[in-house]
């Protein structure tokens, strides 16, 4: 569905993503694992077209977008959710969501369905969107992402610093996303879910791939072994 082909990435002349292929299939998830600083967020950033590619493809579904901006990808079917659980902080959760929706003429029934998926939102809908905790607004952020009718999501470390039980909360929600066919770029610095959730991963040091296998638990001594840790 999604393949980038020796893609290179950076700022001005500094260069972070040295020429990366990763293919994302149709379905399931792919875990781009690496440190802080390795350039995971750049990647993402690139795919959804936030930065352009100094040399390489960004292909989606056989088209070549690399030239496109974030709003047209997102409307061929892409979805990043960036770090950091963003929302309109002044907007309640109801009127986020709502910006979404009618940005993308999302059936009510698109609506019901990513509220089944995250209940506590049903109950803070009024709430402004800057009172809700970590957990809360990373919750809302996904939601907002699943309003576009993406067919893949692009999530950037969706559980870091949220508190456990909400952890496990959008991991089982990622996984449950996944089994209904949707396909799941997921970028992490922690070895755990990512890898085991994933049918195939890929290890980003300092820019450049330097591992790559299927995904789940029996692959966590190579990947430790390939992050150093
Ligand atoms: N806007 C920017 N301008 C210049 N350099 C940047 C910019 N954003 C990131 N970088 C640099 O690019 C490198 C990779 O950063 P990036 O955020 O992609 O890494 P990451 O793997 O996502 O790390 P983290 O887990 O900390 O988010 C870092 O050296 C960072 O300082």
């Amino acid at each position: 569905m999604l393949t980038l082909e020796k893609v290179r990435l950076g700022y001005d002349r500094t260069t972070v993503v040295h020429d990366v292929s990763i293919e994302v299939p149709d379905s399931g998830i792919v875990a781009v694992l690496g440190h802080n600083g390795a350039g995971k967020t750049t990647l993402l950033r690139g795919a959804i077209g936030l930065l352009r590619p100094m040399a390489g493809r960004v292909v989606f579904d056989g088209e070549d977008v690399g030239r496109l901006g974030p709003s047209a990808r997102v409307a061929r079917g892409l979805a990043y959710v960036p770090q950091g659980q963003q929302a309109f902080g002044d907007l309640s959760t109801r009127e986020n969501l709502r910006l979404v929706a009618e940005q993308h003429r999302a059936p009510a029934s698109r609506m019901d369905e990513v509220l089944d998926l995250f209940p506590a939102l049903a109950e803070l809908m009024d709430r402004r969107a800057g009172l809700l905790s970590g957990g809360q607004r990373q919750q809302l952020a996904i939601a907002r992402a699943l309003l576009t009718g993406p067919r893949l999501l692009m999530l950037d470390e969706p559980t870091e610093g949220i508190q456990p039980n909400v952890v496990q909360l959008i991991e089982r929600t990622i996984v449950e996303l996944a089994a209904a066919g949707l396909a799941v770029l997921l970028v992490e610095q922690h070895v755990g879910f990512a890898l085991q959730a994933a049918s195939t991963y890929a290890v980003l040091t300092s820019g450049r791939i330097t591992d790559r296998g299927e995904g789940g638990a029996t692959s966590t001594d190579t990947v430790r072994t390939a992050m150093r840790i």
